[in-house]
């Protein structure tokens, strides 16, 4: 089995510095090396190199920040990631901030038109052009995805493939008041870290599972931003938000979706290396490494 690596060193989608380096400390710190420990044929070709659009070339749409610059880089990890979907390869892609996950996502679906999605994040990301306050596009990525919202035409090439029923999320606790009456409206079901409190992370899981994959027979994307981890254990992250999964919590959701041998694709997002000291950053780039580990078969005897 061939997992292929994606490095997407690429910030676009929000206004932090050094969460582009996220992919080069995830390398550095082993990564290749731990999958093929566990097995996997490991295919990197190297971290992507994005072309540039100058500020001046990209001004704002609306509320947008970089909307040209976050649509190209999408529309690219997209063909990148579904080519290697399409060759029956499982993508890893390293962000890099959540954005991304337009691409990936779109990626996975061309290859697998009926996958569904485990999202695991403090946030919704799903903010439309018209609910953003901030104008991230980090925050909107699922909004593209549903394809829900104003149209903008920079992001034509965004197919609203992916059903509201086949989205489920696991550690919200952030989320604008937008977001919200938007969840309601279109019955996406989310566990948040009350649940997480109420139910256990078993029982999340599986409830969540129940929801996305009844059947237990679609692929799985799981998408993995590191703020959905308590800040004590994923500490050098763009947007922390206390109360978060514990390790053992953010590594049972990962080793669960693998024990459903139904993962497609995997995204480790928001690793930003350069916000919390030498100990917190080579804390969440390893953390960043073990849950990618987890959801590759590495704790199942
Ligand atoms: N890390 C973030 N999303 O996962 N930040 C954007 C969310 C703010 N509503
Ligand atoms: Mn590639
Ligand atoms: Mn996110
Ligand atoms: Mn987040």
């Amino acid at each position: 089995k061939t997992v292929a690596i994606v490095g997407c060193p690429f910030r676009g989608g929000q206004p932090k510095l050094g969460v582009d380096k996220g992919p080069i400390h995830l390398v550095e710190a082993g990564l290749v090396d731990q999958l093929k420990e566990l097995g996997w044929n490991v295919k990197f070709d190297g971290h992507h190199q994005f072309e540039e659009i100058s500020a001046a070339d990209d001004p704002p749409i609306g509320k947008l920040k970089n909307p040209r610059l976050v649509s190209k880089v999408c529309e690219s990890v997209a063909k990148v990631v579904g080519g290697h979907a399409e060759n029956g390869e499982l993508p890893l892609t390293l962000g890099g901030d959540h954005s991304l996950a337009m691409g990936t996502i779109s990626g996975t679906l061309k290859a697998h038109p009926d996958a569904c999605v485990v999202w695991i994040d403090a946030h919704a990301d799903i903010n439309t052009a018209e609910t953003t306050d901030s104008g991230n596009i980090h925050g909107m990525p699922v909004s593209f995805l549903i394809g829900i919202g104003e149209k903008v035409s920079e992001f034509a090439w965004v197919k609203p493939a992916l059903k509201t029923n086949r989205i489920v999320y696991i550690g919200l606790r952030d989320i604008d008041a937008g977001e919200k009456r938007i969840l309601r409206e279109n019955n996406i079901k989310a566990f948040s870290m009350h649940h997480v409190d109420k139910y256990g992370i078993g029982k999340v899981v599986e409830m969540a599972l129940d929801h996305v994959n009844p059947n237990r027979d679609l692929p799985i994307h799981l998408s993995f931003d590191v703020d959905a981890l308590d800040p004590s254990v994923a500490p050098s992250t763009g947007t922390p938000v206390r109360g978060g999964l514990s390790f053992r919590e953010g590594h049972y959701i990962c080793e669960a979706i693998w024990e459903t041998g139904l993962l497609a694709a995997l995204d480790i997002m928001e690793v930003n290396p350069s916000l919390a000291d030498g100990e917190g950053v080579a804390q969440t780039v390893a953390v960043g490494c073990s849950l990618a580990r987890s959801a590759l078969g590495e704790t199942l005897l």
